[in-house]
């Protein structure tokens, strides 16, 4: 298994060219499903789920073809992938498929919607809550669907002559239940309405490319999504946007450590909470032509207290890498963690390096301390692994992080990026 290793106490100075999204890129491969005609998606990121929901998705028959670079075009951008789904041929999502990635559960949506049949193992993903799937099956069935639960699979059904509009109340924001009813509408008949729909920039990104394939959805960016059913979807071509917790994951590193570092792409109006907790702890955060520029000096971090939300609150995906930024900080902060209901599985692993981080129920508290030492810690999941590496990079000595296939799933070439910009950091193969 590779490992990471890595000696702390560089500064980060230099430039990071942020990847596409991919919480956007996995939904807007999915909504290939939706029609017969090519969907062409560019930006996407390199990355060990794409890869794996090409895997579930050429399962079902849907051919992906990755273009070649084209002249003019920078090293390490964005790849350029058609999503051909002409004939779906197989409505079934496998447990050996859908179990090591949450979003797959995702094609439950479209397929309904095309095939009025799904039948879609329970999702896996990463372990930070039980994150049941009650609101997709609520929603789905506010769309005229039957559901059975049949060993460990959702087996869904339209009604005859397909899905049809209805009124959806999500009990409490989610990402996957709004993504996956929104898709579903797009194809039922009459109206369909989603209150409470979640508002992430990515959801954004799935409405305006299901707009594009001829989708009527309007209230985009907004707690209520109103969806008019039409016959066909059609193809287009959508750009992934930037990944904004990759984002905030180098604009914690770079406040961690000090230096300036200029995020390439990013788009501050996606991360805008996190931003304004990095100004206000004392990093120096400015939006420039084409991205964002995070500098600190010499002075230490002030601790601040953060409540994780819904966008456009702070995000729980930058909630470990938060954690560790403040083990440094002057002063005690609250980290109160309400979207997911064990997603501190890093607080012990920060620990070994020395850190003072306590937890009770919803609320870690992090006294920051002067130094962190490194040590050996293992990876748990996707964004507390990355937290372990922002740690190690301000931490005297060498870290080894153990168990990295985690980072690989959301991070694209991290330790590239990492020693662009000054960090010693390696990856330790086998
Ligand atoms: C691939 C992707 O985009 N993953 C993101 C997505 O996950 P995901 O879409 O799985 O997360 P949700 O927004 O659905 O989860 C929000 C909360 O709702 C609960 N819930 C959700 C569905 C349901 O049927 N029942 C239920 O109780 C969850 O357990 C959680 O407590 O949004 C999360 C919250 O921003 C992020 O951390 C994940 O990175
Ligand atoms: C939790 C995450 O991913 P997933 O929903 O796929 O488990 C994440 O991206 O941080």
């Amino acid at each position: 298994m590779d490992r990471i290793r890595l000696v702390g106490g560089n500064e980060l100075n230099g430039e990071i060219a942020i990847s596409g999204a991919k919480n956007a890129a996995l939904p807007l491969m999915i909504a290939s499903l939706l029609t017969d005609e090519p969907l062409v998606l560019t930006n996407v990121p390199r990355l060990a789920d794409v890869k794996q929901l090409e895997r579930i998705l050429e399962n079902h028959g849907v051919d992906i073809a990755v273009h070649g670079r084209r002249r003019g075009e920078a090293e390490g951008v964005g790849q350029r992938m058609t999503f051909h789904a002409a004939d779906v041929v197989d409505t079934t999502a496998p447990y050996e498929l859908v179990s090591k990635m949450r979003a797959s559960f995702w094609v439950i949506g479209p397929l309904l919607a095309r095939e009025h049949h799904a039948r879609v193992s329970l999702p896996g993903g990463c372990a930070i809550g039980t994150r049941p799937v009650d609101f997709f099956l609520y929603g789905l069935k506010e769309l005229g669907a039957e559901i059975d639960i049949d060993g460990g699979y959702v087996v869904a059904t339209a009604p005859k002559g397909g899905l049809v509009g209805g009124h959806v109340t999500l009990p409490k924001v989610s990402v996957g239940a709004t993504h996956t009813i929104m898709m579903a509408a797009t194809l039922a008949r009459g109206i369909t309405t989603i209150e409470n729909a979640a508002m992430e920039p990515e959801i954004d990104n799935v409405a305006e490319a299901l707009i594009a394939m001829g989708a009527r959805i309007s209230g985009v960016g907004t707690r209520t999504l109103t969806i008019e059913g039409v016959e066909k979807l059609g193809g287009a071509t959508v750009e992934v946007i930037p990944d904004r917790i990759e984002t905030g994951t180098f604009a914690m590193a770079a406040a961690m450590t000090g230096g300036d570092v200029f995020l390439r792409n990013a788009r501050p109006e996606h991360l805008q909470a996190a931003l304004n907790v990095l100004s206000e702890a004392g990093a120096s955060v400015a939006a420039e032509d084409g991205g964002i520029r995070i500098k600190r000096n010499g002075n230490g971090l002030m601790a601040v207290d953060v409540e994780i939300d819904p966008f456009p609150g702070f995000p729980t995906d930058l909630q470990a890498q938060f954690m560790a930024l403040m083990t440094m900080a002057n002063g005690v902060s609250h980290i109160r963690e309400t979207i997911f209901e064990n997603r501190y599985m890093h607080v012990a692993e920060l620990n070994r390096f020395g850190a003072d981080i306590s937890v009770d129920g919803q609320v870690a508290t992090v006294t920051g301390t002067p130094t962190l030492k490194g040590a050996q810690v293992m990876a748990t999941d996707l964004r507390a692994s990355v937290s372990l590496v922002i740690a190690g990079l301000a931490a005297r000595g060498e870290t080894i992080v153990n168990r990295i296939y985690h980072l690989d799933r959301g991070f694209e070439r991290l330790e590239a990026k990492l020693s662009g910009c000054g960090a010693e950091i390696e990856r330790l193969a086998g």
